[in-house]
């Protein structure tokens, strides 16, 4: 994972958890009464099943109770919105610190201090044409991106070795066309600035992180960059964590990874283990994304001569069909989801196009979720349709597979295929209205916090390795037998030889 960081300490201030909540409300936040969030506690969750049913849905409320009413030890009127998830549990925030009923610090006797971070996890990308082909080992490296059978992992990295050798070239080819390197950390970076101000709006304080799982500026191995980050989580002391992957929708290959590293790294040190944070899998079913992308369409089919008549295009990136039929991913399950809401929503803007969904970038030998962008171009250009608009729907930046795949290779096919109007919606980027929401989704995210191990002795319990125990307590012994007789045994040796 890399880590682009930016950090901004959290005031210092101190609030007694029995003097809390004075509603005095002053934010556009506290005028919402209901949502829901997709927000989990548990990666294990997440990881590998993750399919509407199972996953966390909580209906959250705000709350405006005069019974909350109390004066802070900073004194004056505070602004405290009060986060109900269900009616035992309350997350009070004032001043940008909030408390949080159940947590370690939390009981009405203490003076507690929280210090919020939010963690987006994104892919990254080569920053120049020479880092690509470290960047597409780190990629295929990746158990998750080529999923081996267990007996088989130990030809995971020469695997990638080898793949990322041979790739190279064409995705070069491709960087090369976009400027030399991927944009994607830069507009992460812009992300992760705009969080931070919406969440400061909404009068939330919070240091917002940003961990790529397959590259940075600087190269190192994938956990080794993320332990970057979770070393400046760390000298910040953030007591509460969201974990925002900056994927709408959850796939192994995506979130399941970033999180499953992200989840080792948590479990190997003893105080993040310890550190409350909750993720939230996906939020492609949430309004603020589904009327921001309605919102973008909109606007982008008011550039063709007959709107009406556009065919919408949307364009996801495509997983192999074994992720899906095989080992229970819920990507294409939550794609189609998403592109029925955002279609709910601009059919009650009156707007009736036809629209179809494709997937792109395939790679490798294996089948690929169907249909195939590039072969549904060609169909829809045989079959008459004149005017096209592409929506990228898996990714909220520009990256090469709009820049690139969608903007060259793709237009091209379509203007050869017979389509003669062509357009493209923008990636959401940090469209406010798509930022404001995902700082709902983090403010709604922080009462279901919850720490991986929650005392010491657990910590260490869980650290204990039996194997790793017994090897170690068996060549100490003989050390220790040795050293022990050592005087005796150099003595003995010694009258031996003389
Ligand atoms: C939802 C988004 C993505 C899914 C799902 C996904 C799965 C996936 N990707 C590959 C292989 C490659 N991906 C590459 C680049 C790339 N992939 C995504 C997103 C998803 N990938 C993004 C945003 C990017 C671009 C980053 C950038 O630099 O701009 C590449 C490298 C580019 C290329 O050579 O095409 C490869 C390779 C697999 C195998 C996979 C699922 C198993
Ligand atoms: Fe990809």
């Amino acid at each position: 994972m890399d880590a682009a960081t930016s950090s901004h300490v959290l005031p210092h201030v101190k609030v007694s958890s029995s003097n809390l909540c004075n509603l005095n409300r002053k934010s556009s936040l506290c005028t919402r009464s209901k949502f829901f969030t997709t927000a989990s506690s548990h990666s294990n969750e997440g990881e590998r099943n993750l399919d509407s049913h199972s996953r966390e849905r909580s209906l959250l409320s705000w709350s405006s109770s005069s019974d909350d009413r109390s004066s802070s030890t900073l004194g004056g009127e505070l602004y405290n919105p009060i986060l109900k998830r269900n009616s035992a549990e309350k997350m009070i925030c004032s001043a940008g610190v909030c408390t949080f009923p159940g947590s370690a610090s939390g009981s009405a006797s203490h003076v507690m201090e929280e210090r919020i971070g939010v963690l987006l996890l994104n892919l990254g990308g080569p920053e120049t044409l020479h880092d690509v082909q470290p960047f597409l080992f780190n990629l295929f490296a990746d158990p998750d991106i080529i999923r081996l059978p267990r007996l088989f992992r130990f030809l995971q990295r020469p695997l990638a070795q080898l793949i990322s050798v041979l790739r190279a070239p064409k995705s070069k080819e491709g960087y090369a066309a976009i400027g030399g390197g991927s944009p994607l950390r830069k507009i992460t970076d812009d992300q992760a600035n705009a969080l931070k101000m919406a969440l400061e709006v909404k009068e939330v304080h919070a240091n917002v992180y940003v961990a790529m799982r397959y590259w940075r500026p600087f190269t190192e191995e994938a956990v080794q960059q993320a332990r970057f980050t979770f070393t400046l989580i760390k000298r910040d002391r953030i007591t509460r964590l969201v974990v925002l992957p900056l994927y709408p929708q959850y796939s192994i290959s995506t979130t399941g990874s970033s999180v499953r590293v992200l989840e080792s790294i948590f479990r190997k040190d003893a105080s993040l283990s310890r550190l409350p944070y909750s993720i939230i899998q996906s939020w492609y079913q949430r309004e603020g994304y589904t009327k921001s992308m309605a919102n973008l369409i909109e606007k982008e089919l008011q550039s063709f001569s007959n709107p009406n008549e556009v065919m919408i295009f949307f364009s996801a990136h495509g997983v192999p069909v074994s992720y899906v039929e095989d080992a229970g991913d819920p990507y294409r399950d939550q794609m189609e989801e998403c592109i029925y809401l955002i279609m709910q929503e601009l059919k009650s803007r009156q707007i009736n196009n036809d629209y179809t969904l494709a997937y792109q970038s395939r790679v490798g030998p294996v089948q690929w979720l169907k249909p195939y962008t590039d072969e549904v171009l060609v169909e829809l250009g045989r079959k008459g349709v004149k005017s096209l608009l592409a929506v990228p729907v898996s990714f909220v930046s520009e990256h090469i597979e709009t820049l690139e795949e969608i903007d060259m290779e793709y237009k091209e096919l379509a203007l050869e295929s017979g389509i003669e109007s062509w357009g493209r919606v923008p990636a959401l980027g940090c469209t406010s209205s798509f930022i404001t929401d995902l700082a709902d989704a983090v403010i709604e995210a922080l009462p279901s916090t919850k720490a991986m191990l929650t005392s010491t002795s657990f910590s260490e319990a869980v650290d204990f390795d039996p194997a790793g125990y017994a090897i170690k307590m068996f060549f100490g012994s003989i050390l220790a037998f040795v050293l022990l007789l050592s005087p005796k045994v150099i003595l003995a040796f010694r009258n031996y030889m003389l």
